[in-house]
């Protein structure tokens, strides 16, 4: 059964598809090669609370994907996050584009963003069928003083039409001695007054819910980035120990201060066989972890199969990203990976990418040597004007 739809909540492209416009539906011919899938889910499992670094080695090696679960993430916290992104993306498509911007910024119909958050412009017909909330965690506390600019207007704006009626009060109390027209004019103050405060209380009344909501959504957030930097960097001490890198170099291969957050919303689409949430790709990170809902619709590319990468509740999946592979001498893989989107349901995902610290450059045999900042300058270049990413095809070294 499908959901009642929140039209209002969609980005207008997406709306299109309800109102019988199919023109401009972002499909191209690619597209429509929708490959088979193979229903066979032998991914790696990982268990935090007894790290089997053996069986991490074939997961990076074999896979560039693996599950984990005892992450130690309390699982109140993932379902408070769920529940919360569903009431960040129900609001209306203006209130979304109005509330959040920088440091946070909103996109929908691509996952290519400049390093400032804006998406970077893609045709038509090249749609991913997504919107998102992207949230660099190191300039949350920016986001609170936003927050903070809404929250003191809330308090100040009462004040300030106190403020103005004691001026007009005074103003008229004098008036009022020396004419004799004192009922039209204190007709007039009074007015003035309950129209301040009228605007005031609306002011109240329309700003409290939000100033709340954006700060639970900072709170939860600050929250979840803890644990995801705690895994990230847990997870790569683990891999760095088994490609035996060097723990100077090693330590400015992630760099928390780099982490961001995307919230994604799959919107419903009914063209489930032509449509893609996200079109095939690696990640760029060094490591993404990605937390889906039970909708499902991730798929791996695994030995030329792909496999359907299946929700499993309360479990994280770990992507390694073309940084990791370059850092592993491609001993480890980028995982090429999908988002199929789903006719009946929107589907919600909570994903973290880490990057290398600014300026470390990558060592490698295979690569010439790069910074993250190089690599994704090249990104960009090539999404803007070849409309895809090359990757690290481009960085390779001859022979
Ligand atoms: O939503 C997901 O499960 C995957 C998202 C993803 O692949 C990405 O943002 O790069
Ligand atoms: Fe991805």
């Amino acid at each position: 059964m499908s959901e009642i739809l929140n039209l209002k909540s969609y980005p207008p492209v997406f709306r299109q598809q309800y109102i019988g416009i199919q023109q401009n539906s972002g499909l191209d011919d690619t597209t429509k090669q929708i490959q088979e899938v193979v229903n066979d889910d032998t991914i790696p499992v990982l268990d935090l609370q007894c790290l089997d670094l053996g069986k991490l080695q074939e997961a990076c090696e074999d896979w560039g994907l693996f599950r984990l679960v005892n992450h130690g993430i309390p699982l109140t916290l993932m379902s408070q996050l769920r529940d919360h992104s569903r009431n960040l993306f129900s609001l209306t498509f203006e209130s979304k584009q109005e509330l959040f911007t920088n440091p946070l910024s909103y996109f929908w119909g691509t996952t290519a963003l400049t390093p400032t958050g804006a998406a970077l412009s893609i045709g038509p017909q090249n749609i991913n069928w997504v919107e998102g909330l992207n949230i660099p965690l190191s300039q949350l506390s920016l986001f609170q003083k936003d927050n903070e600019t809404l929250g003191s207007f809330r308090y100040s704006f009462p004040a300030f039409s106190l403020s103005c009626f004691r001026g007009f009060y005074v103003n008229f109390r004098d008036l009022h001695s020396s004419f004799t027209v004192q009922v039209g004019i204190i007709t007039l103050v009074k007015s003035a007054y309950a129209l301040f405060t009228l605007i005031s209380l609306f002011f109240l009344l329309m700003l409290t819910p939000y100033c709340c909501f954006l700060r639970f959504t900072r709170a939860l957030l600050e929250e979840y980035g803890r644990h995801l930097e705690r895994l990230a960097t847990t997870m790569f001490g683990a891999m760095a120990k088994n490609l035996h890198l060097d723990p100077e170099l090693s330590k400015t291969y992630i760099s928390e201060s780099t982490g961001f957050v995307r919230v994604y919303r799959y919107p419903q689409c009914s063209m489930e066989n032509e449509a893609w949430g996200i079109k095939v790709h690696t990640d760029s990170s060094v490591l993404s972890i990605l937390n889906q809902d039970q909708v499902g619709g991730l798929q791996v590319l695994k030995d030329d199969n792909w496999l359907q990468v299946e929700p499993i509740p309360d479990t994280l999946v770990f992507n390694l990203g073309d940084m990791m592979q370059a850092i592993s001498d491609d001993k480890y893989k980028s995982v090429k990976h999908r988002v199929k989107v789903n006719k009946e349901k929107e589907r919600f995902s909570i994903c973290y990418f880490v990057f290398p610290a600014e300026g470390s450059v990558i060592q490698s045999s295979k690569y010439r040597p790069f910074t993250y900042s190089d690599f994704q300058a090249q990104v960009q270049q090539d999404v803007k004007t070849l409309g895809f990413k090359v990757g690290l095809e481009r960085f390779k070294v001859a022979g």
